[in-house]
């Protein structure tokens, strides 16, 4: 710990002088923190502590008058002067490391990394004197504060999970970067947004230290103690500062408002000291001709160069709402729907602390998130592109990305592919740029898919073997892709924590898949969502499928939620939240959903069309499986992606293919029946819009040329009678569909069979009951899956254990007849041949 450092000052030897105010107009004040005359002061050090100094009598009485002005004693509001402390103890840091400077001490103001150790301990014992939560004693030694705890606790949170178990110690005891793989639904968010709390909760917490210890002035410490201390002070805290921003809340606004008349008010309308003349009233200095005259005790500290980056930088914005606060953490995610969603966690575990999150993504108005920058939240959430856009408009918030204190990128594999977020590299730039400050950041790199490495494409390595002396392109191994990834990020030694299995997928995951052919896969998506009603995540390779089944699947009276690129992010988070709220939802989405979406108790993912990547197909599937939870994925596949989908498995380190998911295949037609009379009313209506919008546009065009043309005149495309008989056609079989719709789709007394993987038809799939029972009918799409595929696994044994029966009986008959002599053995050789042989 560095020693507070003291000016010394005796009793007396503070005095007002006269100084001429004219040196002091605004535009001169640039880099001035403050002024004061000390007669017998002497700098022993580095940290400046501020003492209370006595008023005069005369200035007390200035004051009452001031605040009681008309008869009405103003009160004071504690908000603002909150408000005014920030403002002035970031004056204050910057002259304590002008200071530090001066007497060539190191600053005393950084958290290094040697000091971490103490960070989350630190935090930890001061908030133990709340009651001990008794039910988190799992967390213990993980670093994690009391408050943050708490808000755990309200989760049930009870345990760390295990990727949160390995990261938290290296991080904040550590303050080592992370280079993070867990499966999906592992809790990665918090395993570093915990770390990232915790750090600035510390960084809060030291500033509002040196706040406390060096501003109190006496008029506001009730202690009397603390005068004493002050006035007594032989190597104790100066008035150096107190001086620089006079010796009262109300004098101190006269700073802030200096500052602030460069940087103007706060967008909720909250004070604008500078401004407001209630405030002038309440004391001196208020502004800059509150210099006139007398101050009480003067010393000039000029040609200061603030360290802190913001107020250098605040005046020459445009953007002159801004508060200036630190940005302490960026984090960095693909899509908008994620920033929202790891905001909003934060947001979750912050709950106890003030920190304030916003979220910087594109879709939404831009005026609104410079609004909430504003405010200077302390962590910024957000997508590369709105980001980088906001950055280059020179918002003052973002302007400290150079200076952060820590980095999140999730989903850091897919921010870094190719031809992805090309935003995302400039932003890297400019975090990087400060060279001074780059080691002072703390990095979090992290995905399902970190570790996860391709063949190289077939024709590369065709390419490749061909040239001579050139050895075939080899698969990127583990390393080499984490080694990429640490050179662009810019981490030099992160922790490596790597907990994915070989399989790639969760653990909880059930996966499953059903060859058709193209036609059938809307029956058998349909099948699904009526057999197995549950919250269900469909994934389609392209918007133009959403669309489609979108419609499709909304005649067939099953409104399902679309979510992809193209739609308004209004509209796509309306749909995200609709989709969460219903236990039975159907959201149709792009890989727009794939990754890191937390929409709780997911129970099925399809995959509509076979995604073209492993990582595709790990992320989707994740969504559902979370968190320790059960959770099913389907693919559907045709015969034309087999390929892709072989390729995909091979990279996941599978040889065998997925196990068929059981269709009951009495209920396929009707489905079929429903799914294709849809499909003709989506024509229908298709044709229907069409025409209505040549109609519009034929319109438009006759009355613009002021032409009169009669229906008989009209091309047969145009023809209104023609689109009558669309729409005719189109609400006939609707109504027919709603006829089909209102009766179940099950028939009654039906027996049940389903498809192997062969595409035969085995009989039994629920125990001990062909046909099926009520009860199985309940049972999840999972338990059904794990039910056909141990009833399958029982009857290949009976047919095993059959067919060997069989082969003893023919050999015991044998046996019989070579000993009776009526036949010659054939083979002595292995069952199997033989039996195939006598067959
Ligand atoms: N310690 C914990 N105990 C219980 N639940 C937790 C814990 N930590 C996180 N969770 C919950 O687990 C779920 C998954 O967490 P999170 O979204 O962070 O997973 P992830 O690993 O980032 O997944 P993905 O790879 O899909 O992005 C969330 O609902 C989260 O609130």
């Amino acid at each position: 710990m560095v020693k507070p450092r003291v000016i010394k000052s005796g009793k007396s030897g503070w005095k007002p002088v006269s100084i001429d105010t004219s040196a002091f107009t605004p535009t001169d004040l640039q880099g001035l923190a403050g002024i004061e005359e000390l007669t017998d002061y002497s700098i022993k050090g580095t940290r400046v502590s501020k003492k209370p100094v006595r008023k005069s009598d005369k200035d007390k009485n200035d004051k009452t008058s001031a605040q009681v002005k008309n008869g009405v004693e103003k009160k004071k509001k504690p908000k603002r002067r909150r408000k005014k402390k920030k403002v002035k103890t970031l004056l204050k840091e910057s002259a304590t490391e002008v200071s530090s400077e001066a007497t060539e001490d190191p600053s005393p103001v950084e958290i290094q990394p040697e000091d971490s150790a103490h960070c989350g301990a630190d935090v930890h014992q001061q908030d133990d004197s709340d009651e001990p939560l008794l039910q988190m004693s799992s967390w213990n030694g993980l670093g994690v504060p009391q408050i943050l705890l708490r808000a755990l606790a309200d989760k049930s949170f009870t345990y760390p999970t295990k990727i949160q178990a390995l990261t938290l110690p290296p991080a904040i005891f550590g303050r080592r970067d992370i280079l993070g793989a867990a499966e999906t639904g592992s809790g990665k968010t918090l395993a570093f947004g915990l770390p990232i709390l915790n750090g600035i909760i510390q960084l809060k917490k030291d500033k509002l230290k040196s706040e406390e210890v060096e501003i109190v002035p006496e008029e506001i410490s009730e202690n009397d103690d603390d005068k004493d201390d002050c006035n007594n002070e032989e190597s104790g805290d100066g008035n150096f500062e107190e001086c620089a921003f006079s010796d009262n809340d109300e004098e101190s606004d006269g700073n802030e408002g200096s500052i602030k008349d460069d940087i103007g008010s706060d967008e909720d309308g909250e004070s604008d000291h500078s401004n407001d003349p209630e405030n002038d009233s309440e004391g001196e200095g208020s502004n800059y001709d509150d210099f006139n005259g007398t101050a009480q005790c003067v010393k000039v500290v000029d040609n200061i160069d603030f360290n802190f980056p913001i107020l250098g930088k605040v005046k020459s914005t445009s953007k002159s709402r801004y508060t200036p606060k630190p940005l302490y953490a960026l984090i960095l995610t693909p899509t908008r729907e994620l920033a929202v969603q790891i905001s909003q966690h934060l947001k979750v575990a912050a709950k106890y602390t003030d920190i304030a999150v916003s979220v910087v993504v594109g879709g939404l108005a831009v005026q609104k998130q410079e609004r909430l920058l504003n405010r200077g939240p302390e962590i910024v959430v957000a997508t590369p592109g709105r980001l980088w856009e906001l950055i280059q408009e020179g918002h003052p918030h973002l302007s400290q990305v150079d200076t952060l204190r820590y980095l999140a990128i999730d989903e850091t594999d897919r921010m870094l592919e190719k031809g992805h977020f090309e935003e995302l590299q400039k932003i890297l730039e400019k975090i990087n740029e400060n060279d001074a400050h780059k080691p002072k950041r703390q990095n979090f790199v992290f995905s399902a898919t970190l570790t996860m490495t391709h063949e190289p494409p077939r024709y590369v390595m065709k390419k490749n073997g061909k040239k001579k002396g050139q050895a075939p392109a080899a698969r990127f191994t583990p390393a080499q892709k984490l080694a990429s990834i640490m050179k662009t990020v810019g981490l030099t030694d992160p922790k490596i924590v790597d907990i994915t299995d070989s399989s790639g997928v969760a653990q909880k995951l059930t996966e499953a898949q059903i060859v058709c052919s193209f036609e059938e896969k809307d029956h058998y998506l349909y099948y699904f969502l009526q057999r197995h009603p549950g919250r269900t995540l469909v994934f389609c390779n392209s918007i133009e499928a959403v669309r489609r089944l979108s419609q499709l699947f909304t005649i067939l009276g099953c409104t399902p939620w679309p979510l992809h690129a193209k739609m308004h992010q209004k509209q796509r988070l309306k749909n995200l939240e609709r989709f969460c709220a219903d236990p039975k939802g159907v959201l149709l989405a792009t890989d727009v959903a794939a990754r890191g979406l937390d929409i709780p108790n997911v129970q099925h993912v399809i995959h509509y069309q076979t995604p073209r990547t492993a990582e595709g197909y790990v992320h989707r599937s994740g969504r559902t499986a979370r968190a320790q939870q059960e959770g099913l994925t389907v693919l559907l596949m045709e015969p034309s992606e087999v390929s892709t989908s072989t390729r995909l498995f091979r990279t996941l380190g599978r040889d065998s293919s997925l196990p068929t998911f059981p269709v009951d295949t009495q209920w396929m037609a009707s489905v079929k029946q429903r799914v294709d009379l849809a499909r003709r009313v989506d024509k229908l209506e298709l044709q229907a819009r069409r025409v209505n919008t040549e109609h519009g546009w034929f319109d438009k065009l006759v009355k613009e040329m002021d032409l009169e043309i009669s229906d008989d005149e009209l091309p047969t495309s145009y023809s209104r009678d023609g689109a009558n008989k669309v729409k005719k056609q189109a609400t006939a079989l609707k109504k027919q569909l709603t006829v089909l719709l209102s009766k179940p789709l099950i028939p009654k007394g039906f027996s049940s069979k389903y498809p192997t993987q062969t595409g035969k038809l085995v009989v039994p799939l629920f125990p001990g009951s062909i046909p099926p029972n009520k009860e199985s009918y309940q049972q999840s799409a999972v338990q059904v899956l794990k039910q056909s595929v141990e009833d399958q696994k029982a009857l290949k044994r009976k047919i095993n254990s059959e067919k060997s029966k069989r082969n003893k009986r023919k050999k015991r008959l044998r046996k019989q007849e070579v000993a009776e002599g009526t036949e010659a053995p054939e083979s002595s050789g292995e069952e199997d041949g033989g039996e195939d042989k006598s067959e």
